[in-house]
């Protein structure tokens, strides 16, 4: 398996390089056929887009009501999905021996004798982003096998093709390139807080959230075969998985250097193959078995229930439901300062929608709000994108309604994702 790089300097051994990413473009028979149905915008109300923008994004596509209509380009993409679906299924036909021999011709429609070769009818699942048809579903994660962002993968898609990526930055670029159908990032823990990095790159790329997977992180020590924990003079690991097992560290009795690597069965792949014998990984029981290392302590998180968050994204979104529960998150901006924020929130509160994170991050394009007071000097006020995740589905009629009211209040309002929750029983002790 080669993993995904944004080195420039060409494709290595595990690597392939943002060079490699551009000569592998979209496949062109996505979009072959765009109108073999006609393609209900009102009803399939793709509801994930921008409402307005401030420079991040792409056109409003939601309507004056507030209520959202798909876009050209979701339309598109929709059609072509559903075309690429009719392609196969008469390709199928034809591979199958459908051909004259099987289809008669009945009141002047054609039909068949073999109950496969029945055009099935579309359901709202082929409406929702599909691989290529046969394909296997490319997952691009970042990090290498054995990394938790790969277990993550394959809790969110179970037979999937994991992609390993050395960087998130390349997990998104190798979906928007159609490398991969889904990529699967880490957003949060619930021990080391948010991953910062990724809230930046929701906003900078045009990806869809359509779904979350909750992981149990159960971290271990590993080192090389007859390493013993006395001969260690440094831990090396992914920033989170150290800052989770900060406390448990100190009461081994390590005190010993703590290095950061870009993730963590990195770390153990990089104690084996540099024959490392005074380093130790913190990383999954599976990297330990994929690069030979040898466990010296497991479930060395500081608390045993520690769980990471991760969410699926997706060239185009997934049509949102109320038949289970559903997430939105959201990103907006105010121009009037943070006293703007009771107002937004209270959008949600009046309706009792509960919301389940804020995240607060530099507003990149605007980042400092100077106030002059004549009297007293000039005020530097920072300038925030918040981030915010809520209990409803942009189906949802209380949902639409708070995000009319949110739009009223922002100078920008990106909705990310409306997507399932993870509602898989909580086994927080469980090996990953
Ligand atoms: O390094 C890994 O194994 C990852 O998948 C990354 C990551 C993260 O970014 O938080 C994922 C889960 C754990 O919280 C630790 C590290």
């Amino acid at each position: 398996m080669q993993s995904l790089t944004s080195s420039s300097s060409g494709i290595n051994s595990k690597s392939l390089t943002r060079t490699k990413i551009q000569s592998n473009r979209v496949n062109p028979n996505q979009l072959v056929i765009r109108c073999v149905y006609r393609f209900d915008s009102a009803n399939a109300a793709a509801n994930t887009g921008t409402v307005r923008t401030n420079g991040y994004g792409a056109p409003a596509s939601y309507n004056s009501a507030g209520h959202v209509g798909a876009s050209r380009a979701e339309w598109q993409s929709s059609c072509a999905i559903l075309a690429s679906k009719v392609v196969s299924q008469q390709q199928n036909a034809e591979k199958s021996g459908g051909g004259a021999g099987n289809i008669t011709a009945v009141n002047g429609h054609k039909t068949t004798t073999d109950l496969d070769l029945v055009p099935k009818p579309l359901t709202i699942t082929d409406l929702s982003p599909a691989p290529m048809h046969g394909a296997q579903l490319r997952v691009a994660y970042q990090g290498v096998p054995g990394a938790y962002s790969e277990a993550a993968a394959g809790k969110a898609y179970p037979k999937c093709d994991a992609i390993p990526c050395d960087q998130f930055e390349v997990a998104f670029q190798a979906v928007e390139l159609w490398i991969a159908d889904r990529a699967v990032l880490p957003v949060e823990n619930s021990l080391g807080g948010s991953i910062h990095r990724n809230y930046d790159l929701l906003l900078r790329h045009r990806l869809h959230i359509v779904g979350e997977v909750q992981l149990p992180v159960h971290h271990c020590l590993l080192a090389l075969p007859g390493v013993r924990k006395e001969y260690l003079t440094r831990v090396i690991s992914h920033p989170q998985a150290l800052a989770q097992c900060e406390l448990t560290l100190t009461k081994l009795g390590l005190n010993v250097a703590r290095e950061a690597v870009d993730d963590t069965a990195g770390a153990a792949e990089y104690i084996a193959s540099n024959n490392l014998r005074d380093t130790a990984a913190i990383a999954s029981a599976r990297a330990a078995d994929l690069y030979g290392l040898h466990i010296l302590e497991q479930g060395i998180q500081d608390d045993s229930s520690n769980v990471t968050r991760f969410v699926m994204l997706a060239r185009e979104p997934i049509i949102p439901r109320t038949d289970r529960p559903f997430k939105t998150s959201i990103v907006f901006a105010h121009d009037k300062g943070t006293s703007v924020l009771f107002k937004v929130l209270s959008a949600f509160a009046f309706r009792n929608i509960s919301l389940t994170k804020i995240e607060s991050r530099p507003h990149r394009n605007r980042p400092i709000r100077l106030v002059d007071d004549a009297n007293v000097g000039t005020a530097k006020h920072f300038e925030y994108m918040f981030y915010v995740d809520f209990e409803a589905s942009m189906a949802d009629v209380r949902a639409q309604n708070a995000l009319a009211e949110v739009q009223e209040f922002t100078s920008f309002l990106r909705v990310l994702g409306s997507y399932p929750m993870d509602m898989t029983p909580w086994c927080p002790s469980r090996e990953d």
